[in-house]
């Protein structure tokens, strides 16, 4: 079960409805989906058959106060910070209504998130990985001497002191190409033309660039050589005129200039990258162990959202949350396998993720994780533990955080697969994936390197901004690198995805904080 293929998936795993059939129809636990599946993943659900969800006062800051409103003006009027610490305090800090702050929520994610085992992989599905061997070079490189320069190899003593004016004259005894095998002893007063790479004949002490000789033309300094097809070989016999001399090894790339037999090439730990791809493949090695790349399975709950391409209908609006984790997924390392949306319905969705657990490292979901009476992930994940299994089931969590507040995650299937269920508002679900999606990919594919890089930026606005008290808040930005600032795009309301698309950084807003000057210095995470 949940094998993984050591080759790529098929093509295009990000297409909806390439879910595997004939899945078991084991439950997720003592609750779990029922044996009768709506039919293969990614096609359920992809029309809205439920009712609409009813539109309840908004309270995720998406309101008219932008980041330039009023100092001290909280964008949360809903049940916001106030309401959830005053519920924290009341109730405790392990009762329902516990608020939790995001370092606690990220540190519980990776807590429970291990590096995938190891498998050999082709180097080209290995991009992206880490290596978990330690790579020696088994031959030398480059394996041989060879040309640096299209030219001649010549001993040094026969070009010593050639000009112009007084220049050396050889017979050239045949070419010598990349690749050649059998290759010409150059005797005294003798060359041969030489290709870059290729071997240096023996004899030759030397490569004179053909720039530096007639090119067997007779004539004056050549600018390149005669091609051995179309001259019919002529260049490659006849003699050459060298105007200059040419110290010993010039031009000469020695065997092992590189890397030598027995080198560590790459120690484990080592991300590869293209260049560490080329490396690979440069000392022979075709196949690597590595941890692979996980598979996250990105799939958006709502029966209002509406494919892109399709009709649009009143009270509809197309899913955009699906394609943009997605994309984040991959960018993030990950295999990424999107699943259309599914409708407010708890079995099919259920069903569902059942389908989609044998290819999937991780799944990530997207709404239904408020308080709504259809909201649908946390209504069937809530009770997907197993009693007998510790750690196992989603756990739904109030976070100090705007976006991002409703926040679901833990594990499910007979693999313990983590699940994150984030909130269904697009920069909420967008912020929450930067946030605690994207670190445990790179935890899954064994990365040190978890989080986004974080820089300190002055805050470039015309009016202080605005922060809800007891809530870290995430404003999306863009930063200038050459002026040390960064400038909000948009406000706080979470449904603003025309000014996500402008940002590439998130200013953040530490909790204690409910207004920021212009000017002041924050932490800025670069998210572009
Ligand atoms: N009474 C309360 N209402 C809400 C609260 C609250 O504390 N009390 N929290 C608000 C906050 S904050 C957030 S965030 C949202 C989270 O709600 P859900 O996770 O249940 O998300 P939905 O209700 O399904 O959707 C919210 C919003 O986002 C749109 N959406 C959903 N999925 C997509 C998608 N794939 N592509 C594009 N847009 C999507 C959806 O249509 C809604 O407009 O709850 C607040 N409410
Ligand atoms: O603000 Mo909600 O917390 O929109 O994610």
């Amino acid at each position: 079960m949940n094998d993984r293929a050591e080759s790529a998936p098929g093509p295009d795993p990000e297409q909806a409805g390439r879910g595997p059939t004939g899945y078991g129809s084991g439950s997720f636990g003592p609750t779990g989906a029922g044996p009768v599946h709506p039919g293969p993943a990614g096609s359920a659900g992809t029309g809205p058959t439920e009712p609409e969800p009813s539109a309840g006062p908004e309270s995720d800051g998406s309101g008219a106060t932008g980041a330039q409103s009023p100092a001290g003006a909280v964008p949360d009027s809903g049940s916001g910070a106030g309401a959830d610490t005053a519920a924290a305090t009341a109730q405790g800090p392990a009762g329902p209504g516990r608020l939790w702050s995001v370092d606690e929520h990220l540190a519980d994610i990776l807590a429970s998130v291990h590096p995938l085992e190891p498998i050999e992989l082709q180097l080209p599905d290995a991009q992206g990985c880490v290596l978990v061997e330690d790579v020696t070079v088994p031959v030398a490189l480059p394996p041989f001497d060879n040309s640096s320069m299209d030219g001649y190899a010549v001993r040094t003593a026969d070009v010593s002191g050639a000009t112009a004016e007084f220049p050396a004259v050889l017979t050239v005894i045949g070419d010598v190409a990349a690749g050649s095998g059998a290759l010409p002893e150059v005797g005294p007063g003798e060359a041969a033309r030489i290709m870059t790479g290729a071997p240096l004949p023996p004899g030759a002490e030397a490569v004179v660039p053909v720039e530096w000789t007639d090119g067997g033309s007779g004539g004056g300094a050549a600018t390149m050589m005669s091609p051995a097809a179309a001259a019919g070989r002529d260049g490659a016999s006849g003699e050459v005129r060298v105007f200059r001399s040419a110290e010993a090894r010039a031009h000469v790339r020695p065997r092992g200039s590189d890397v030598q037999a027995g080198d560590l090439a790459l120690k484990a730990g080592t991300v590869l990258g293209p260049p560490q791809i080329g490396l690979l493949a440069a000392i022979g090695r075709g196949r690597v162990r590595v941890r692979p790349r996980p598979r996250v399975v990105v799939l958006s709950t709502g029966s209002e959202l509406v494919q892109p391409d399709e009709q649009l209908n009143e009270g509809q609006i197309y899913d955009s949350n699906s394609f943009a984790l997605t994309a984040a997924a991959r960018e993030a390392g990950a295999i990424a396998y999107r699943v259309g949306a599914v409708t407010d319905d708890a079995e099919t969705l259920r069903a569902t993720i059942e389908d989609q657990l044998i290819r999937a490292d991780m799944v990530v979901t997207t709404g239904g994780v408020s308080v709504g009476a259809y909201d649908v992930v946390k209504e069937a994940l809530s009770s997907v533990g197993d009693e007998d299994e510790p750690g196992s089931g989603i756990d739904f969590r109030t976070l100090a955080m705007q976006p991002g507040k409703p926040q679901g995650f833990g594990s499910i299937g007979p693999e313990h697969t983590p699940l994150l269920a984030l909130p269904g508002n697009p920069v909420s679900s967008y912020v929450s994936f930067e946030l605690f999606v994207r670190p445990a990919i790179r935890a899954l594919m064994g990365r040190t390197d978890l989080h986004r890089p974080t820089v300190r930026a002055r805050i470039e606005a015309e009016r202080p901004l605005s922060s809800p008290a007891g809530r870290r808040q995430f404003l999306r930005a863009t930063y200038d690198e050459r002026t040390g600032t960064a400038a909000p795009v948009g406000g706080p309301g979470s449904h603003l995805v025309a000014a996500l698309a402008q940002a590439d950084a998130l200013i953040v807003v530490p909790e204690n904080t409910v207004s920021v000057e212009p000017g002041t210095e924050v932490d800025v995470i670069l998210i572009g």
